[in-house]
């Protein structure tokens, strides 16, 4: 916090986003500073494997709040978005986080929107960490099927510490398939792995040799993919960050590589 001027926790509402019988995780935070409507928000996407119910909105406080503290070309909001969750079995207690594929993602886009109406967001960017980046790309595709909406695709996405295909993550962490499956069902049914599908933002895939969760693998793939389906005019980097996969989120090297990208923005 040593850099922050403004304390984030004085700006920020947590609001519900699902207008029908919202779920406690139907919520997003948002850091609303100013009404430009040319103002670019930053998104953020906690992970927790689809499950964790103590990965929330919050992790990614120490980066929006940096982020938010720098000058940025152009003015900025920032909100993370919280979505529902699936079982975990450590906690069978929490009997209403029921969620399954696709209800996480389709909670993010409903954030996103809700954006969009009450604080007529129009550029934004996303951040994922983790299952928050699987998450983030693909809004990609949910937003391309669901042009009606009016919300544009992001300016860029950043994937830290990423999971992007999900039958090579069971296939190189057998043990994970038990939150996988919990998520997303049978393999059968799991979804392809990701790509940018002609996407013409910037993409930013970002990974710490330290993670202790995840290897560079997931990162090094879709980089491969990637690089077959940006689209002219698009932008991919591939980062290495430092620490270990939830550390991450605290180090002044994300919050650095974040700042010099969105400094880049056109
Ligand atoms: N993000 C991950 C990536 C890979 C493997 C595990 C995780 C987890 O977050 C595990 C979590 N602590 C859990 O118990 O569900």
């Amino acid at each position: 916090m040593a850099r922050s001027e403004l304390d984030i926790e004085t700006v920020k509402s947590v609001e519900s986003y699902a207008s029908e019988f919202p779920h406690e995780l139907q919520t997003l935070d948002v850091y609303h500073i100013t009404r430009a409507p040319s103002a670019l928000w930053i998104i953020f996407l906690h992970g927790g494997a689809w499950r964790d119910p103590r990965v929330t909105s919050s992790v990614g406080k120490n980066l929006l709040a940096q982020v938010l503290n720098t000058s940025l070309p152009t003015p900025a909001n920032a909100a993370a978005i919280n979505y529902r969750l699936s079982p975990h079995p450590s906690f069978p207690e929490l009997t209403q986080n029921t969620a399954k594929h696709p209800d996480h993602a389709n909670d993010v886009l409903a954030g996103l929107d809700y954006l969009r109406v009450k604080y007529g967001m129009r550029q934004y960017v996303l951040i994922g960490h983790s299952a928050g980046a699987t998450l983030a790309f693909q809004m990609l595709s949910l937003l391309q099927k669901r042009r009606t909406t009016g919300l544009a695709l992001p300016k860029a996405i950043f994937g830290i510490e990423g999971i992007y295909d999900i039958a090579s993550l069971v296939k190189e962490y057998p043990g994970y398939r038990e939150f996988i499956e919990g998520a997303f069902g049978e393999e059968k049914d799991w979804p392809d792995a990701l790509s940018l599908g002609g996407y013409t933002g910037l993409a930013v895939l970002a990974h710490s040799d330290e993670d202790q969760l995840l290897s560079w693998r997931q990162t090094e793939e879709m980089k491969g993919r990637c690089e077959d389906t940006l689209g002219v005019g698009g932008g991919l980097r591939v980062v290495k960050l430092a620490g270990q996969h939830d550390e991450v989120l605290e180090t002044d090297r994300l919050v650095g590589m974040v700042e010099r990208y969105l400094k880049d923005l056109k």
